[in-house]
C-alpha cells in the first residue's frame, strides 16, 4: 500500500481571482466565517500533535488563495520549524507573490507551483474573470521573482480549456526550453462548473503530448514528482513538461495524500466525499487529541476503500464542495 504522508492544506476558502473552472462568476459560493476558520493555533496544533504523529510529512499550502490568508509567512515559518516537516510547498494564483516571494523563502517554503493558464493578457483575463486593468503582468512578475529568489522546482499549472487555451499549449511548452521551469498541463474537471464543461470539456493528455511530440519530439524524463503528474521533457530542454491526468488515466494506486480544508474537514480523497472528518469541531468540543489521532489512523487505514474508483465514466461525481474549498 502506498504511504500517505502528504496533507494539502487549505489556508483560506477566499479568492481574488474568479476562474472559469473553479469559482466563476456568478456562482453561489457560500465562504466559511472567520469564526469557522481554523486558527493559526488549531493548525499548528493539528498539525503538530496530529497529522504528524500518524505520518504526515509534507505540506502543501495551498486554498482558495493561500497568500490572502493573513500571516501567512508566519505559518509557512511555523509549520517549516517542525523537525518532521520535510517538504513544505504552496499552490499559489501568483498575483500576490512578488513582494512576498523572499519571505517566504527564507521562512522556508522551498518549492512553489503557480497557475497560469495563458501568456495572453486578454485570455488570462478571460479566464480568471478579470474586467478591470490586466493582471497577467502581475502574476508574471511574481513568477519572476520566485524564480530569482531560488523557488526550486518552479512550476507552472496550466488547466486546459478546449476551445479557450488549448491553442496556447506549444508556447507554453516552449516555456521549459530555456528555463528551468516545469509546465505542468492539468486536464480539467467538472468540478465547479459544469456549464464550462459541456459533453467534454478536457482535452487528454495523449492529444498534448502528441501535438509537442510532433513539434520538437519529447522523451519521458527521469525526474519523478511527488504527486499525479507523468513527467517529459523536449529534448535538450532544461524544464519539464508535466501531465495530470484525471480525467483520462488513474492515478489513484499512487495516490499519497490527503486534503485538509480551511474550515477543519479531514477529506481522504478529491473526488470522493465519504469518509470526511471534522476535526475543527471535535477539537473545539473538547475531543482528546489521542482521540483525534486514532480518527485520523482509522480513515487512513481504510483510505484505500474510498480512494476514487468512478473513472471509467470518464467524468467525475457530483461535489457538494468547490475546488477552492477543497484546494485543488
Ligand atoms: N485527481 C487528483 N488530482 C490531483 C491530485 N493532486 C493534485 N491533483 C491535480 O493537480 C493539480 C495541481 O496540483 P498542485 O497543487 O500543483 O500539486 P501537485 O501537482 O500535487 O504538487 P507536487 O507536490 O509539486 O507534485 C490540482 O489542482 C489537481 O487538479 C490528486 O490527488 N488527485
Ligand atoms: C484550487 S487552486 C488553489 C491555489 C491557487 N489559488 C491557484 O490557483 O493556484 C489549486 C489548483 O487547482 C486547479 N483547479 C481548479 N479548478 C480546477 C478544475 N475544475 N479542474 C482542474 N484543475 C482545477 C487550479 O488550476 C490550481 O492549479
Ligand atoms: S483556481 Fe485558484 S486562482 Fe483560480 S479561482 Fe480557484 S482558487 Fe482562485
Ligand atoms: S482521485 Fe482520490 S484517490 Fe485518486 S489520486 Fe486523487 S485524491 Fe487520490
Amino acid at each position: 500500500m502506498n504511504q500517505v504522508d502528504y496533507l494539502r492544506i487549505s489556508l483560506i476558502d477566499r479568492c481574488n481571482f474568479r476562474c472559469q473552472y473553479c469559482m466563476p462568476e456568478g456562482a453561489e459560493l457560500e465562504y466559511a466565517l472567520k469564526q469557522q476558520l481554523l486558527s493559526d493555533a488549531e493548525l499548528l496544533t493539528l498539525i503538530q500533535e496530529v497529522f504528524i504523529p500518524v505520518g504526515f510529512t509534507r505540506f502543501r499550502l495551498t486554498g482558495g488563495e493561500p497568500l490572502l490568508r493573513p500571516g501567512v509567512v508566519d505559518l509557512v515559518k511555523a509549520i517549516a520549524s517542525f523537525s518532521e516537516t520535510q517538504d513544505l510547498s504552496m499552490t499559489t494564483n501568483g498575483f500576490l507573490l512578488s513582494p512576498i516571494a523572499k519571505n517566504l523563502y527564507e521562512a522556508g517554503l522551498r518549492r512553489i507551483n503557480i497557475s497560469l493558464d495563458s501568456l495572453d493578457p486578454d485570455i488570462f483575463d478571460q479566464i480568471i474573470g478579470n474586467h478591470g486593468r490586466s493582471r497577467w503582468q502581475q502574476v508574471w512578475d511574481g513568477i519572476q521573482a520566485a524564480y530569482k529568489v531560488g523557488f526550486n522546482p518552479l512550476k507552472l499549472n496550466v488547466v486546459v480549456i478546449p476551445g479557450v487555451n488549448d491553442h496556447e499549449i506549444l508556447d507554453l511548452a516552449a516555456l521549459t526550453i530555456d528555463k528551468q521551469w516545469h509546465v505542468r498541463f492539468i486536464e480539467f474537471m467538472p468540478i465547479g462548473n459544469w456549464q464550462l464543461f459541456g459533453d467534454r470539456g478536457w482535452v487528454s493528455s495523449t492529444d498534448l503530448r502528441q501535438r509537442i511530440r510532433k513539434q520538437w519530439g519529447l522523451t519521458e524524463s527521469q525526474i519523478r514528482g511527488n504527486g499525479p503528474a507523468d513527467v517529459f521533457q523536449i529534448p535538450g530542454a532544461k524544464g519539464t513538461l508535466g501531465f495530470i491526468s484525471q480525467m483520462s488515466e488513474c492515478f489513484c494506486d499512487r495516490c499519497n495524500r490527503m486534503r485538509f480544508s480551511a474550515d477543519g474537514w479531514l477529506r481522504p480523497c478529491l473526488l470522493n466525499e465519504t469518509g470526511q472528518l471534522d476535526l475543527k469541531t471535535a477539537l473545539r468540543s473538547g475531543v482528546s487529541i489521542h482521540q483525534l489521532r486514532e480518527q485520523v489512523r482509522h480513515l487512513l487505514a481504510i483510505k484505500p476503500e474510498i480512494n476514487f474508483k468512478g473513472r471509467d465514466s470518464g467524468t467525475t461525481g457530483t461535489y457538494s464542495r468547490t475546488m477552492s474549498q477543497i484546494g485543488g
